[in-house]
Order: C-alpha cells, then structure tokens, then sequence
C-alpha cells in the first residue's frame, strides 16, 4: 500500500508537488497524467524517496520513506524517466548489480535476470552494451531491470513513451502483472491510452492533483 498524505515538494521557491493525497492499495495501478512540468516525476521521486517532501509524509507498507537506499531495501522500484541505465554496462549486466547489491542469490538472480529480458523482447541482448541500443529497447531494459527487482511498490515514469504499440501493450501487461503479484503501481504518462487502461486515473496540473477516475 502507497499512502501519500499532504505532501509537498518544492525547489527552492518552486512548489513541483502542493498539498497532494492518495493512498494506491497493492493490486492497483494509478495512472499519473498532465501537461509537462506538472510535477508527475516529483512525485514519484518523493514516493521513492529520491526527493524530500517539504511537508507531509509517503508510507509503503509501514515504512515511512525519508530517502532513497531504505526505500529500494524496501521493495520501492523505480523506472525512472530516461531509463537511469549505465551507459558503459550490458544490458544483463544492469538488471543483475541491483538484484546482487540487494542480497539476492546469484543463481536466483541469473533466472530472474534472463526472464525479465524475455519478459521485454530482449533474451539476445543482454550482452549488448546500453549504449549500442535503441532509445525504446533502452526503455525495456529499463522496464525489464524495474519488474526484475518485484517490488512492493513500483513507480514507472513515462516507461511507454519510446515504444511502438506492440511493445507498449508488453510493457503495459508487465506493469500490470507486478500489480496482479500485489505491488502498488503508479504509471506517469502522457499517453492517454496508458491512462484508460489504468485502475485509477489522476492528473497533475501546477502540483496539484485531481481525479479523473478514483482507485
Ligand atoms: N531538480 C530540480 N531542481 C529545480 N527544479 C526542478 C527540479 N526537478 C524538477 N524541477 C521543476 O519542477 C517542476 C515539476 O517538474 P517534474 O519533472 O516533476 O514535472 P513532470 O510533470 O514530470 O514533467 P514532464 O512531463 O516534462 O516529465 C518543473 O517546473 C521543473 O522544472
């Protein structure tokens, strides 16, 4: 369970989340939508705990997330906007520090490396270099590295943005499916086929946030 209770985040004197609740019970997935600017991947960072809210508190199944390495121990994923991939690493190679940094089995670990690739359409490239992929295979590794990491709560940011429909509709059942497993997903987008699929719909506008359709 994600539960947001008036947060607020700001940079210096700009407010990029004002005032902002709702809780996302494990099994959902909220839709996050709004003009650019509008404070989506601010509020993800603060659910994450990569940002620190100015004023109130984000709570993920009892824990009250103040920074980030505590939040990801806890199961808070995050697929951030422009993917957040080393450059200079495989794709393979992505996906599998994270889960070994974490304490994973690295024989565990390799399974789950190797289906989360098959998961996005990239078996064969978890040898390739980051660098030497597409913008959208880019983002599916990135997706790929997200779902491998089966979080409690999972904040995907713009994660369908370079993907042809066929790989969008992939993305979508996967994020989808981390829900059906008992994650809290929120999905920041622009796409407003992304958003209908959603449990729950909400938009931003100036950090405010309003319903579309209620979770
Ligand atoms: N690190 C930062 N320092 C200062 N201002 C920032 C920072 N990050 C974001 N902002 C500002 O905060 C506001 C909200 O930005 P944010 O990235 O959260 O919006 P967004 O809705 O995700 O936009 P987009 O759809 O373009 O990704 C914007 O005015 C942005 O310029």
């Amino acid at each position: 369970m994600i539960q947001v209770k008036n947060i607020t985040v700001a940079y210096g004197d700009l407010v990029a989340v004002d005032d902002v609740s709702f809780d996302v019970p494990p099994g959902f997935v909220l839709a996050v939508s709004g003009p650019s600017g509008a404070g989506k991947s601010s509020l993800l960072w603060a659910i994450a705990g990569a940002v620190d809210v100015l004023t109130g508190t984000v709570e993920v199944d009892g824990l009250v997330i103040t920074e980030r390495p505590a939040a990801a121990a806890h199961g808070v994923v995050l697929i951030p906007q422009g993917n957040g991939l080393a450059r200079v690493l495989t794709a393979r190679e992505n996906l599998t520090i994270p889960l070994l940094a974490n304490g994973n089995d690295p024989d565990e670990t390799q399974v789950v490396v190797e289906k989360a690739l098959a998961a996005v359409g990239l078996a064969e490239s978890g040898d390739h270099l980051v660098e030497e992929l597409s913008g959208g295979e880019q983002q599916r590794v990135a997706v790929a590295r997200g779902i491998a990491q089966r979080g409690r709560a999972v904040l995907a940011d713009e994660s369908t943005s370079e993907l042809d429909s066929t790989n969008r509709e992939r993305v979508l059942a996967l994020l989808q499916t981390q829900a059906d497993q008992g994650a809290a997903v929120i999905i920041a987008t622009h796409d407003p086929t992304v958003a209908e699929a959603a449990d729950g719909h909400a938009v931003m506008d100036e950090g405010r946030l309003t319903w579309v359709r209620r979770l």
